[in-house]
């Protein structure tokens, strides 16, 4: 028996002679929650949808806590789903529903009660527990296929974008219960999301998937530290790699129109080259010149609230940097880094 609850082994999937998903690996310990993002037709949902049984499998294997699943119908997997659109039975009631798979299982009414009773009130739904689907609000509809999903206690529990039915000011409220929720669950949490910020909080392990491929594997930690390449860099954390040489005078950036005072760099430079990963938090704007600083130029400016994101261009480099103060496409500022920010790897970017 492994230890690893599931495991994706050289996994591809195909469309009609399209390949939509190319031999992704990984491994995920029980207990844990995995996050697969990406942009857009990347094959997240192929891949969460393969893992359910309800799309086939080109070549590779699915493997849950030891067992070969691959060709093990979808109802014998001991795999729960929870749809985008949460898909509940509307006839039925909110207990009804989460009752339904443990029916299915012809599990006793006793035990069945006990189960509902118990999933109503983690999730807060004792009060709806005889409404019907239509007569709730996103975040409890969202909360019944959750519960529903959980009262098989399954060994993987899937879920499809599983915040992106609600409105932003439920999402923040929502995130942390499902996380409460999630974090109860034995087995392997497996969820699908577009969010870098929703994978990045919500996950233990973010596999990070571009055109059907697996490109990074790893904690939220780890990819926001070293994100794999410039892909991952900007869809993670709006980040970019510069190619750095570093000699006695500082570290040369931007083909030289860049000198960095090694003081700022974490961890301490040593002599060569090397790459240096800015995310917006390690730049600082200024007005003028600065010790270290670069000239650059404003080309986007984005109101978040607590600060604006700034995009700016600094001798044809495209860098998104913070500014708590307020300024204009167009402006010329002066770019610093801020002290022991911005990571220094010794590899150089892949051309
Ligand atoms: N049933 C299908 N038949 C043919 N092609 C499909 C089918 N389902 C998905 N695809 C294609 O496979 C690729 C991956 O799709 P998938 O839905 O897995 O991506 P995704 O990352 O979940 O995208 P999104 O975030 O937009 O939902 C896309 O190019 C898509 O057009």
């Amino acid at each position: 028996m492994s230890d690893r609850w599931l495991e994706i082994e050289q996994l591809s999937i195909d469309y009609g002679g399209t390949r939509a998903v190319r031999e992704v690996s990984l491994s995920v310990p029980a207990g844990t929650t995995l996050a697969i993002v990406g942009p857009s037709g990347c094959g997240k949902t192929s891949l969460l949808r393969a893992i359910a049984g309800l799309v086939p499998v080109a070549a590779g294997r699915i493997i849950a806590g030891g067992d070969d699943i691959t060709s093990t119908p979808p109802s014998r997997r001991d795999v729960g789903l929870v749809p985008q659109q949460y898909a509940l039975f509307p006839h039925l009631t909110v207990r009804g529903n989460v009752e339904y798979g443990l029916r299915a299982r012809k599990v006793d009414p006793r035990s069945r009660a006990e189960v509902v009773e118990r999933l109503l009130t983690f999730t807060e739904l004792t009060d709806f527990a005889d409404r019907r689907p239509a007569q709730l609000s996103g975040g409890q509809r969202q909360r019944v296929a959750l519960a529903r999903a959980m009262a098989i206690e399954p060994r993987v529990l899937l879920l499809d974008e599983p915040l992106a039915a609600l409105d932003p000011q439920l999402r923040g409220a929502m995130r942390r219960q499902l996380m409460t929720l999630l974090a109860a669950s034995t087995g392997v949490n497996v969820m699908v999301t577009h969010d870098r910020h929703e994978a990045l909080s919500m996950a233990d392990h973010v596999a990070v998937m571009r055109a059907g491929e697996l490109v990074q594997f790893g904690t939220p930690r780890d990819l926001w530290d070293r994100p794999a390449d410039d892909f991952v860099a900007d869809f993670l954390c709006a980040a970019t790699y510069v190619d750095v040489e570093a000699d006695d005078r500082g570290v040369h950036a931007l083909g030289g129109h860049w000198t960095i005072p090694h003081e700022l760099l974490q961890p301490p430079s040593s002599r060569g080259p090397a790459r240096l990963l800015l995310r917006p938090d390690s730049l600082l704007l200024h007005d003028a010149p600065a010790p270290g600083s670069v000239e650059a130029v404003v080309t986007h400016t984005e109101f978040v609230g607590e600060s604006t994101q700034v995009t700016v261009d600094v001798a044809g480099r495209t860098l998104t940097a913070r500014s708590g103060r307020p300024v204009r496409r167009g402006d010329r500022v002066f770019v610093t880094l801020s002290m022991g920010t911005a990571l220094v790897q010794k590899e150089k970017v892949a051309a």
